[in-house]
């Protein structure tokens, strides 16, 4: 009988500039503990000690109609989910629950599915892959989808501490992309453009002083998004008091990161958590496995 544990890492969308193409994986998980069953089981993390109606479960229809789509029927489980990810807050939530439920039908139904297939389709699932990416392979993650295929690229590891500011509120990615422009003028895109090259190479380079600076120049959505997120630039300037490099919306809000020298991380979260009381300020690590099953 087969029984398996699927993780799946949070992830943070965007890093300023780098719009729908740019995600960094992070210590925040969800898990699926499967195990076949006569019946199935579904206990989501919202309600661990109710069975919930695993029809209507998000994760659930993911992997049924990844099985469909492989013409293969799920054989019933027992699924208990935990999750430290909160929903709509900006930390992937939906995309790591998009590559849970893949999974889950690749393990069940022995799909035998490439990471470039769940990539596929977890991307045309979400929309885009800036957190589908890191979530299925962890790391901070380029990528960008053509007419006919997903090229992306891992960056090595970031010598930076890593702080998220989580408020108790949601921001719903579809909201957060309604207030965007439809259209850019060429002035606006060249400079886009030109700052997110800017901090994809400071990255790369080490100089995340540089690479600090020009995250927070974002133009393709943070101004038009910066009054749906509270405390906006409260968190950017006083984190900048503390010594982080910079300080953007994590995916589409209203979470905020920044990235810090290394070792300065606690005393920023600490700082900060004084100043924003019913917020979670955490240090994180980057995830740089993504996607695992034991
Ligand atoms: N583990 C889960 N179980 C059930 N539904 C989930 C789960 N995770 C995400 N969802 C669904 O996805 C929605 C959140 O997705 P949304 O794209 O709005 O935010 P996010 O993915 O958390 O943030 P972002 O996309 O900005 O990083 C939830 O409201 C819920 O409908
Ligand atoms: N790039 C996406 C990330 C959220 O899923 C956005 O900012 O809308």
């Amino acid at each position: 009988m087969k029984s398996f544990k699927i993780s799946v890492p949070a992830s943070s969308a965007n890093i300023g500039p780098g719009f729908d193409s740019m995600g960094l994986a992070v210590n925040l998980y969800l898990t699926l503990e499967v195990t076949e069953s006569e019946e199935w089981e579904f206990y989501s993390h919202s309600s661990p000690s109710n069975r919930t109606n695993y029809k209507e479960h998000f994760i659930y229809k993911i992997a049924k109609q990844t099985a469909e789509r492989h013409h293969k029927q799920l054989t019933p489980c027992k699924v208990v989910e935990t999750s430290d990810i909160p929903l709509a807050r900006g930390l992937g939530s939906s995309a790591s629950a998009i590559i849970a439920g893949i999974e889950l039908a690749n393990q069940v139904c022995d799909l035998s599915l490439t990471s470039e297939a769940k990539l596929r389709y977890g991307t045309e699932i979400e929309g885009h892959p800036d957190n589908i990416a890191p979530a299925l392979y962890g790391g901070l993650v380029i990528s960008i989808v053509t007419e006919d295929e997903i090229d992306w690229i891992q960056m090595p590891t970031l010598d930076v501490d890593v702080i998220l500011y989580i408020p108790n509120v949601e921001l719903k990615t579809d909201e957060a992309r309604n207030v965007l422009p439809d259209s850019y003028s060429r002035n606006d895109a060249t400079s886009a453009s030109g700052i997110s090259n800017i901090v994809v190479a400071s990255l790369l380079s080490g100089n995340y002083k540089l690479a600090g600076k020009m995250m927070e120049r974002d133009i393709f959505h943070e101004p038009y998004r910066a009054n749906l997120i509270p405390n906006f630039n409260k968190i950017r300037n006083e984190s900048k008091k503390y010594g982080v490099y910079g300080t953007v919306i994590s995916g589409a809000g209203p979470t905020m990161l920044s990235f810090a020298p290394k070792g300065s991380g606690q005393s920023v979260v600490e700082q900060m958590q004084d100043l924003l009381g019913n917020y979670q300020v955490k240090l994180l690590e980057m995830d740089v496995q993504g996607l695992t099953v034991k």
